[in-house]
């Protein structure tokens, strides 16, 4: 959980206005030679809200982020941000933290130095004085529950502390808006289970707004208010995590969630119909007749001993109970066994039928 007391000027308090600026992304095209990084992308995100950017390697997460720092700029569309059009604010001007990944800390320079950094490079009229500098560090240090570590240098503390003094660091402004772009990708997994659970509430406490770049599904799911999904340069899909696993905008967003199954089938009269034996029809409310294709998360597959449409490939135990690989026909699906078939065999015979699943005209 977030330490103690901020070091924000204006804190938020409930009731209050958040701190946290809007930001308005409309028509934004960036194009590299023949890449197109970016094409034609919409996206508002509220004041406070915490958004994850989430896609596959190269759908323009990255791209989208420098834009909004200021750090590369747009061929066409506008950016606003605490309803201010940036197009000609420079990166230090427009109230913006942000942590890279790549984005390294000064490895000659010690923590208290490091996060000390942004404040010390503010134009004279706005520059804290020294004393008040060192009080606000020493506040972020404290914020990011290191505050024993500010005499040392980045090479002498591990990578999640590294990631808190970048954090510290980007907060040292009193920035409205933070950007992270996989801020915890160098880390083992559960480092960054602690400090995604830390940064949330730690977004929550400051009132900020923030964007997230990340590959993680899980990440995006419990961390995030909103997730856009992008891909190809284009936001697929922008709405809650329950939203987009429960109604997917199109087959992209369907087959890329929670790492679903993909089956080819057959619509007539609002019921789907599986090419693969043995699967009983579903129902595809509203699509038309025609060929479809359906997509089926691993916990809608459900593999039982009564049946024999489908053979165990692989067994492997999971926390919630036993993932299995089943072929069925030419086809291997991801599934889970059922609760009354606790050890099933390798190669042995089984039933297997799709529960639910999200069905597109194909
Ligand atoms: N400086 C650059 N020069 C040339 N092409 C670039 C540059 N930056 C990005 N691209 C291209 O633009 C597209 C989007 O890249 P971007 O880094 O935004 O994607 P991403 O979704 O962040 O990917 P990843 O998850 O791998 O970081 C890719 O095709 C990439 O190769």
């Amino acid at each position: 959980m977030p330490g103690p007391a901020l070091g924000f000027t204006q804190q938020p308090e409930s009731g209050a206005p958040r701190r946290g600026v809007a930001v308005e992304v409309s028509g934004l095209t960036r194009q590299f030679g023949a890449a197109a990084a970016l094409c034609a992308v919409d996206l508002a995100v509220a004041p406070g809200e915490f958004v994850a950017l989430l896609g596959p390697s190269g759908s323009g997460k990255t791209t989208l982020l420098r834009i909004l720092a200021g750090l590369d700029f747009p061929d066409s569309g506008v950016v606003r941000i605490g309803g201010r059009d940036v197009a000609s604010v420079p990166a230090r001007q427009r109230g913006v933290g942000f942590v890279f990944q790549h984005y390294a800390l000064f490895r000659h320079m010690n923590v208290f130095d490091n996060v000390a950094f942004g404040l010390r490079m503010l134009p004279r009229a706005r520059r804290p004085s020294q004393a008040a500098i060192r009080e606000r560090v020493r506040r972020l240090l404290a914020l990011v529950q290191i505050p024993e570590l500010e005499r040392r240098y980045p090479g002498q503390i591990s990578g999640g502390q590294q990631q808190r003094v970048a954090l510290a660091r980007a907060l040292a402004i009193e920035p409205p808006l933070l950007l992270l772009d996989e801020p915890f990708g160098a880390l083992d997994a559960q480092v960054r289970k602690g400090l995604r659970r830390w940064l949330r509430a730690l977004h929550d406490q400051l009132g900020i707004t923030s964007l997230f770049v990340t590959h993680d599904q899980d990440e995006a799911m419990e961390m995030a208010d909103r997730i856009a999904v992008m891909r190809d340069g284009r936001v697929a899909q922008f709405d809650t995590p329950a939203a987009v696993l429960a109604r997917p905008a199109d087959p992209f967003v369907a087959g890329f969630l929670g790492d679903a199954n993909r089956l080819e089938c057959a619509v007539a009269g609002g019921m789907a119909r599986f090419a693969l034996p043995g699967l009983s029809p579903l129902p595809a409310p509203g699509v038309p007749d025609g060929p479809g294709l359906a997509f089926a998360r691993p916990v809608e597959v459900l593999a039982s001993p009564a049946g024999s449409n489908g053979r165990v490939v692989t067994v492997r135990p999971d926390a919630r109970g036993l993932r299995v690989v089943v072929a069925v026909g030419p086809a291997e699906l991801e599934a889970v066994a059922a609760s009354d078939w606790p050890a099933p065999q390798r190669g042995a015979a089984c039933g297997v039928q799709v529960v639910s699943a999200q069905v597109f005209a194909a």
